[in-house]
């Protein structure tokens, strides 16, 4: 499968060095979307990537698959025009806390035949949460966060803070980079006015922490996941890169498992 990126980030990195450098028996990534040539020429010779600033040129390049890595305003941006031309996946998936932009992009993918994939990212168990809805069988979800107290705030703490505590659509307006987990756990379950969030800056730990909680008629669950960060950005969890290889991966399996 080829890819196009968009992005250059932490992610990005991630996904250039285990699918390009290591090389990948079944994925590539061919382009990339840049804002900055300059700034992320480099990345040509390290990794035989294509760098584009031209939207038009990236998605008519030979590519089966645009994966974003970049912002939430990105997604906003250009979601509709890119989901037209070509399969998407998207981890900067706070942006469809826009419930417009979602049933846009909904109807876009079907007119135009493609896919829009979101992966689960820095949290898992949305194969649970789905099921668990199913014939109402799901009343109560919520998150709570904890990250290092760096990433989340300047104040120098020396025990934990609630910086946020609310529903998922208000947590990811707040927090546009550490919340994107609140909305793919919203859009699996009961949405984002329905999903309780608690995010906690901790200076007393280097993981990023999310606890789910979820109850109803089917009985009660708890899942907790200790993520390390990634170095370049350590907002950002390795999970969440290493979900966007795992969907792709999945994406031609003719076994599924647990979907
Ligand atoms: N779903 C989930 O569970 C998770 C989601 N995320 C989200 O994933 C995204 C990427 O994370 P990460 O790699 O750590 O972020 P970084 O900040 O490390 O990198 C972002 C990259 O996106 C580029 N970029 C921004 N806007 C554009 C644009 N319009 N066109 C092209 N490139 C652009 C930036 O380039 P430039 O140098 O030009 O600014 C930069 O290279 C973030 O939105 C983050 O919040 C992160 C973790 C978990
Ligand atoms: O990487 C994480 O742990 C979560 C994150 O930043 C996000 O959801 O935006």
């Amino acid at each position: 499968m080829n890819i196009g990126l968009i992005g250059s980030g932490a992610i990005a990195r991630y996904l250039l060095e285990k699918i390009n450098k290591e090389k990948h028996p079944a994925l590539a990534i061919k382009c990339i979307l840049v804002r900055n040539r300059e700034k992320y020429q480099h990345l040509e010779a390290k990794y035989g990537v294509t760098l584009h600033t031209d939207r038009e040129a990236f998605l008519a390049s030979d590519i089966d698959m645009v994966v974003e890595a970049a912002n939430v305003e990105t997604v906003r941006t250009l979601l509709p025009e890119v989901i037209q031309k070509k399969d998407t996946m998207l981890i900067s998936v706070g942006a469809l806390v826009d419930e417009d932009l979602l049933e846009e992009a909904g109807r876009l993918a079907e007119a135009h035949g493609n896919k829009l994939h979101l992966p689960s990212g820095a949290i898992g168990g949305l194969d649970l949460i789905q099921n668990a809805k199913a014939f109402g069988n799901l009343e109560h979800v919520e998150l709570i966060t904890r990250k290092p107290a760096h990433s989340l705030t300047d104040e120098v703490l020396t025990e934990e803070k609630t910086v946020f505590r609310g529903k998922a659509y208000e947590a990811i307006e707040k927090f546009p980079k550490n919340m994107n987990v609140s909305i793919i756990l919203s859009l699996a379950g009961l949405g984002i006015r329905e999903t309780d969030v608690r995010l906690i800056a901790d200076p007393g730990i280097d993981k990023n922490i999310h606890q789910i909680k979820l109850s109803g008629g089917f009985g009660e669950a708890e899942l907790t996941i200790k993520n390390d960060p990634l170095p370049e950005n350590p907002k950002t969890s390795a999970l969440a890169a290493l979900s966007i290889i795992g969907t792709l991966e999945r994406i031609e399996e003719n076994i599924k498992y647990g979907s």
